[in-house]
């Protein structure tokens, strides 16, 4: 078969490899799933306006955030359950990014635990995502061991005070992993903790995790600009534009939408990254465009492990790249921070 050449191919070629269920746990949102499909619909409503004559050889694309620099402007997103689609998992996936030299989050509902992940990609540049737990010693636990492992920043969702309803898996009866797999980064002595939600989890906890740590803490699930303004006022280190890739709350605005409100609201305090709905080079370019530092792909990660486990992984980011530098030489733009709200043009639906 001859290799995939677009994200959505990767997506229809991991389809075949994967069990239905565990393709619709990846693939599916929240209730009937309205953001689900608006995040990546907005990208298409947004058109790229290109300047002429502004050539130039080599595009930069390197950037640099609180928790490390990245060679391009996109990062791997929190997802859980790698081995799902690949049995090596989440170790996979740490390679495929360090071999691209970009920043991946590792889901604290990883298949594989935090330790054994940084110690199969030396080179990887890790981020510890976080659910904070009701037992907030056990959250302190899970800190000091991101710490240790060497991630380089603190992800905290926010998005999540309890699990959106994904209508997908209660169809499939998908609750649980099979037998083999689990949460490792719950396990606890001889036990394997359940993985919760906190649905009192408040800014308080977020202060609180700013104390604990000398990681830089970045808030992921910001939809609201006035919450952007009250995470500055704690000092977190970054936000991430997240609605979840719809998985969360239903009918929530897509986040490329919502985007130049929160970036207007940080006004460059801190970086702002996006995730939700990226598919290609020129739906990068209209984020940082909007005011995104970086994007983050979850979906599109997780179709390369399926397609083609590491090397699937390492070709959807490569990919990835060669789309932006085309986009950018298309666009006249040398660079990922030349990109301004001039280059993006709202066209009607059609
Ligand atoms: C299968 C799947 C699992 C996810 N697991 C997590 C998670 O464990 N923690 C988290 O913060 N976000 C999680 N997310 C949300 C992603 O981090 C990200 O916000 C979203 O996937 C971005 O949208 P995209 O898939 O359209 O790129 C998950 C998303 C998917 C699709
Ligand atoms: C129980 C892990 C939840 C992972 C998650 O955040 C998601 O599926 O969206």
């Amino acid at each position: 078969m001859r290799a995939p050449v677009s994200v959505r191919e990767f997506e229809a070629a991991a389809r075949e490899r994967l069990d239905p269920a565990h393709y619709d746990y990846f693939a599916g949102g929240a209730g009937e799933e309205v953001t689900l499909r608006a995040n990546e619909a907005a990208f298409g409503r947004l058109a790229l306006l290109p300047r002429v004559l502004r050539g130039t050889d080599k595009p930069e694309l390197g950037v640099t955030l609180p928790g490390g620099s990245a060679s391009m402007p996109v990062l791997v997103a929190p997802t859980a359950f790698h081995r799902l689609a690949d049995p090596e998992g989440e170790r996979a996936t740490a390679r495929a990014a360090a071999a691209t030299e970009t920043i991946m989050m590792l889901s604290m509902a990883s298949t594989v635990a935090l330790e054994d992940v940084a110690a199969a990609a030396p080179g990887a540049r890790l981020w510890f995502q976080l659910y904070v737990q009701p037992d907030l010693a056990f959250t302190k636990t899970l800190v000091r061991r991101a710490e240790a492992a060497g991630c380089r920043a603190l992800v905290v969702t926010v998005d999540s005070p309890v699990l959106g309803s994904r209508l997908r898996d209660e169809r499939n009866g998908f609750h649980d992993l099979p037998d083999g797999l689990c949460c490792e980064n719950m396990r606890d002595g001889d036990r394997v903790r359940p993985l919760e939600f906190s649905p009192t989890i408040s800014w308080e906890h977020v202060g609180r995790l700013i104390e604990l740590t000398s990681l830089p803490v970045v808030l992921k699930g910001v939809l609201h600009p006035e919450d952007a303004g009250t995470a500055l006022d704690l000092g977190v280190s970054g936000l991430i534009v997240s609605n979840h890739g719809g998985r969360q709350l239903d009918t929530v605005p897509a986040t490329v939408d919502v985007l130049p409100e929160i970036a207007a609201a940080v006004a460059g305090a801190v970086p702002v990254l996006l995730d939700g709905g990226v598919r290609s080079g020129t739906d990068v370019l209209k984020a940082l465009a909007l005011g995104a530092a970086a994007v983050a792909v979850g979906r599109p990660v997780v179709w390369g492990l399926g397609a083609d486990g590491e090397r699937g992984a390492v070709r959807v980011l490569e990919l990835l790249r060669a789309q932006i530098e085309e986009a950018l030489a298309l666009c006249g733009a040398a660079s990922v921070h030349d990109l301004g709200p001039g280059l993006v043009r709202r066209v009607p639906p059609c």
